[in-house]
């Protein structure tokens, strides 16, 4: 019993929790309680469950993630999150049901963006997965069970996480690292593989599928096959593969690099490319990391240097609600770093070792027993993410000497619009930034454009832009093409 709530029927259980559909009286609607299982709550787990459970309120508003609208002990002290109801969760269609490719991708760039968000904030998921995609009432795929359990489970093993082998890296399986930016982009690529294909990367359809069948595929020498689907092009296999590299350093660095491949692999589809939704360079307190430089192996570098990136977009925040907060030192990830140095190399090398943030009580919660990491787990099981909505504009800043492109001419046929320019004199190392009606845009070093008209509702505005070093030149003048 809950005041104010009125018990509908249970939606289902997981290894640590049960959820239920409850009706809220005030405001009156539909919510998701999830509440520890009985026997697992005592009082340190109850303070740490208040404690995490106010961070996550400082970090829960990111549009991708699944909404908490309030966290609280029941009378029988047991810790319950109430939550959006999400009436669908991938996890129980993707088998089934063949999704278009066009719909995987704009999940893909929507959790995407809540990873890279994550990412930029040290704190990763961990259990990226199809059952942790819910679909909104609004048919919107938001992101789910985001904890920080990782982190405070770190010492106490893979096994009281509840691991789940289909959709972790082979280093995560093996036990070599309990996550890193690159085995979250493994789980990143095996659920976007899983929502395609409609199985993990490692299953087999007609094969042995048992738990350790999957899992000695995963660590051993198996490749990834294609989806096997038709309508998913090259492009698209191309990088769910690198993303499912076994080794991790042959997988994209960042969750920003794969989001940059799949607006691109949107934009060859002649779709609109989905709008990434990720925090900007002032976002990240820069006093904070200025104070902790050797924060450079952990995810506060990871932010910073990712928000240099954020800046090359051109984004800009509309409002900078999140604090800045500890992060610890954290071992790197040394299957990652074998063989490299140097500048860019170091950026590559922290980005592997962004391991885990800490949060409150997280140190000393490491030794405590899985019940504990439980209760977090439920604490922090939804919605955690970075407190900035970002905007897209289309800032500009002083190029120095990047080119900048002329003219571009648009040819406009039954089915589509190709734009295209001459070629202003693009460095190996450069890339266009090419924007539709003022929009995050896509990079890429082809001088054509191609959009379809069912992608653009009415005319297309496009600009270009050279992006030199990570930073944007002048963009060109914008031409309107399509309706
Ligand atoms: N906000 C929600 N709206 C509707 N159903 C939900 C919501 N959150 C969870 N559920 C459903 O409740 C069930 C249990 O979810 P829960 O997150 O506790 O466990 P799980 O993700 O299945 O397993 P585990 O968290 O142990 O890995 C799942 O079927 C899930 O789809």
């Amino acid at each position: 019993m809950l005041p104010g709530y009125n018990h509908v029927r249970p939606l289902g259980s997981g290894g640590f929790a049960d959820v239920f559909l409850y009706e809220q009286s005030m405001p009156r609607r539909r919510v998701a309680v999830k509440v520890l299982l009985p026997g697992v709550a005592d009082n340190d787990a109850r303070a740490m469950f208040l404690s995490e459970t106010n961070l996550m309120a400082q970090l829960a508003d990111h549009p991708d993630v699944l909404t908490v609208y309030e966290a609280a002990i029941a009378a029988d002290g047991r810790p319950y999150l109430v939550m959006e109801y999400c009436p669908e969760s991938y996890g129980r269609t993707f088998r089934t049901e063949r999704l278009p490719v066009a719909e995987v991708l704009q999940i893909a760039v929507a959790i995407g963006g809540v990873l890279e968000t994550a990412h930029r904030d040290g704190v990763l998921h961990r259990d990226v997965k199809p059952a942790n995609i819910l679909k909104t009432s609004y048919g919107r795929p938001v992101l789910a069970d985001f904890g920080i359990a990782a982190t405070l489970a770190r010492s106490e093993g893979q096994e009281a996480l509840g691991l789940s082998i289909p959709w972790s890296s082979p280093e995560v399986v093996r036990g070599t690292t309990q996550g890193t930016v690159r085995s979250e982009i493994w789980a990143f690529g095996a659920t976007a593989y899983g929502l395609l294909a409609g199985r993990s990367p490692f299953e087999k359809p007609d094969g042995d599928n048992s738990r350790d069948a999957v899992q000695s595929r995963i660590i051993g020498r198996a490749r990834v096959a294609p989806t096997g689907r038709g309508d998913v092009p090259a492009s698209l296999e191309q990088l769910l593969s690198a993303c499912l590299s076994k080794d991790p350093a042959l997988r994209p660095a960042s969750m920003l690099e794969v989001l940059r491949s799949l607006q691109a692999v949107e934009a060859e589809l002649g779709m609109r490319p989905s709008p990434l939704v990720i925090p900007t360079a002032s976002v990240i307190d820069s006093r904070h990391l200025a104070s902790a430089p050797h924060d450079d192996s952990t995810g506060a570098s990871q932010g910073a240097g990712a928000a240099d990136t954020a800046t090359h977009d051109g984004s800009t925040a509309t409002s900078t609600t999140r604090r800045p907060r500890t992060r610890s030192r954290l071992p790197a990830d040394r299957s990652t770093r074998t063989g490299r140095g140097g500048t860019a190399d170091d950026a590559v090398s922290r980005a592997d070792a962004t391991e885990l943030r800490t949060a409150p009580g997280a140190r000393s919660a490491r030794r405590r027993s899985t019940a504990r990491t439980r209760i977090a787990l439920v604490a922090c099981g939804v919605a955690v993410v970075a407190g900035v909505i970002v905007t897209v504009s289309l800032a500009t800043r002083g190029g120095g000497s990047i080119p900048t492109v002329g003219t571009i001419s648009a040819n406009t046929t039954a089915d589509s619009v190709q734009f295209s320019w001459r070629d202003p004199g693009l460095g190996s190392g450069d890339t266009y930034l090419v924007r539709v009606d003022g929009g995050q845009g896509t990079t890429q070093r082809s001088t054509t454009y191609t959009l379809r008209h069912a992608a653009t509702q009415g005319q297309a505005c496009v600009t270009v832009t050279v992006v030199r070093d990570g930073t944007d030149g002048a963009p060109s003048s914008s031409t309107c093409a399509g309706g």
